[in-house]
């Protein structure tokens, strides 16, 4: 009686042979099939005893791009070997730079050559000039097994299985060629496959998932459903997940929450007033020039409180207090009344602490923002044009440098970060301020965290705030780096982000 299997499984078994030993991958390429289809299917027909299906590991070689370059130009000894027979240094010995010259090997180029040279026993360098050994059995620039092994594996990466192991580490060592494993299956027919192949094979419609429409028409009482293999290997699906700058942020804002904050709102574009002004910044500071800010061409901001507005500019010109002095130099609502994608998000906390956005508020006060904030920075591994800023303050009646600092050990302490150290610093807005650190767990080095400090009287006069106020902005980007180990903000942010990083990546908690 002719036996009943599914499809792939009857294509199988008649490509397969008894004699011949034949690679998944080579019967994918003769029955049109996918390679994961026969695997399923070698290892279903293995269980019923008509296939045999063996495992081995093969190595996969393959170049990089700069030895595929090198397979074009030749590889720098060789070069320069030839530049130095060129210009007779087989004879006597020439000027270095002059074989350089001529070689036309540049930068990096040069000192590979220059090693891989000597070490392959080419010639000599000494004291400038460069002379050529005789080719022979010894030494044989013509036959350099290197550059052999470049080429057969440019030529056909998958059997390069003969290549001389030492040949192949020097070559990885190089960074010439990257070897990796990959499992080789191959099949043949046992006799009773044999046997079943001979009685007849009957294919049989299998079905892999029921349809509603096979429920109602009862047609499902018929079918032959396909058998789940559970040890198949299976593409790997990345189904959606929030990235992991969001994770952390969301992560912060329950922190904070947590400790007792509430969460400040506002505009990214704002007048410089808010984002400057209030905080006690000279209209001439150079972080207010656009050098350092955005400044957007958009009419002057009208909703200014004109009282505060009044308060500010007098706080600006003659200072507060007693022994108050202003800074001496020009101040005008023009530009206070200027729109720049703020900087900070201290912006936001002027617009609570002033009472604009929420009324007045009586001490005590927690607010916080993890909102992003924009900065004409130079870009490079720890900067961006835009970040994510942990903004927060804490309003009280009597508040000191001890309670900063214990707001923050407590706080990067939910991120298991007990290494935070300060250091005094300037802002025209908080006396004392300090900088934050911590330390990278990759690299070792300290990185800058954050920035904080108390607000003077000139910046909470003007407010109308009567109590003490300690205030922050840390930068959410390097709290990722200290909490992962990523050592360019680049990977988390932006067109260049690794995907593979991001798809990988395991909250940590
Ligand atoms: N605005 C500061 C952070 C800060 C906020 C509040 C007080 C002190 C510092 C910055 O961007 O670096």
């Amino acid at each position: 009686m002719p036996r009943r299997l599914p499809e792939t499984q009857v294509v199988l078994l008649e490509a397969a042979s008894a004699t011949d030993e034949k690679t998944v991958d080579r019967l994918a390429e003769e029955t049109g099939e996918k390679v994961e289809t026969l695997t399923r299917a070698a290892f279903e027909l293995a269980d019923e005893g008509l296939l045999a299906v063996t495992e081995r590991t093969a190595q996969d070689l393959s170049l990089t791009d700069e030895a595929r370059e090198y397979l074009e130009s030749g590889l720098p000894e060789r070069r320069l070997y030839d530049a130095a027979l060129d210009a007779g240094a087989d004879e006597e010995s020439v000027s270095l730079g002059r074989v350089i010259g001529a070689s036309g090997l540049e930068g990096p180029e040069v000192d590979i050559a220059l090693s891989n040279f000597a070490r392959k026993g080419f010639g000599s360098i000494d004291s400038g000039e460069i002379s050529v050994a005789p080719s022979g059995p010894e030494v044989d620039p013509e036959a350099d097994p290197e550059a052999e092994a470049l080429a057969v594996v440019g030529d056909d990466g998958a059997d390069a299985g003969y290549l001389d192991e030492n040949v192949l580490n020097r070559l990885e060592s190089r960074d010439l060629l990257v070897r990796s494993e990959t499992t080789v299956r191959s099949v043949t027919l046992t006799d009773e496959g044999v046997n079943a192949m001979m009685e007849g094979l009957e294919t049989a419609e299998t079905v892999g998932q029921v349809t509603s429409e096979m429920l109602t028409s009862g047609e499902w009482r018929d079918v032959e459903f396909a058998e789940y293999n559970v040890e198949a290997d299976s593409e790997v699906e990345y189904g959606g997940r929030k990235h992991v700058l969001r994770q952390t942020a969301d992560r912060v804002k329950d922190v904070l929450v947590g400790m007792g904050f509430d969460e400040m709102q506002g505009p990214h574009a704002d007048a410089e007033f808010w984002i400057n002004d209030c905080l006690f910044m000279p209209q001439d500071h150079p972080a207010r020039t656009h050098w350092d800010q955005f400044a957007l061409d958009l009419p002057p901001m009208k909703d200014l409180p004109e009282d505060l507005v009044a308060r500010v500019e007098d706080a600006h010109r003659n200072g507060v207090g007693e022994d108050g002095d202003g800074y001496h130099s020009p101040w005008t609502e023009e530009v206070a009344r200027g729109v720049d994608l703020r900087g900070h998000t201290t912006s936001l906390s002027m617009r609570y602490l002033s009472g604009h956005e929420v009324g007045d508020l009586e001490p005590p006060q927690r607010y916080f923002s993890v909102e992003k904030v924009y900065r004409n920075d130079t870009l490079d591994p720890t900067h961006l044009l835009e970040f994510f800023q942990i903004e927060g303050w804490v309003m009280a009646d009597d508040l000191s440098v001890r309670d900063l600092m214990g707001t923050f050990t407590e706080f990067y302490e939910q991120f298991g970060i007990t290494d935070i150290e300060f250091k005094p610093h300037y802002n025209p807005y908080t006396e004392p301020s300090f900088e934050l650190f911590g330390t990278h767990p990759e690299t070792g080095e300290i990185v800058e965290i954050g920035n904080s400090g108390i607000f003077r009287e000139e910046v909470l006069r003007p407010l109308g705030v009567e109590c003490d106020v300690m205030a922050w902005g840390l930068a959410l980007e390097r709290l990722l780096m200290l909490m992962y180990g990523f050592e360019d903000i680049r990977d988390v942010h932006g067109t260049l982000c690794d995907l593979d990083l991001l798809r990988t990546t395991e909250a940590v908690y």
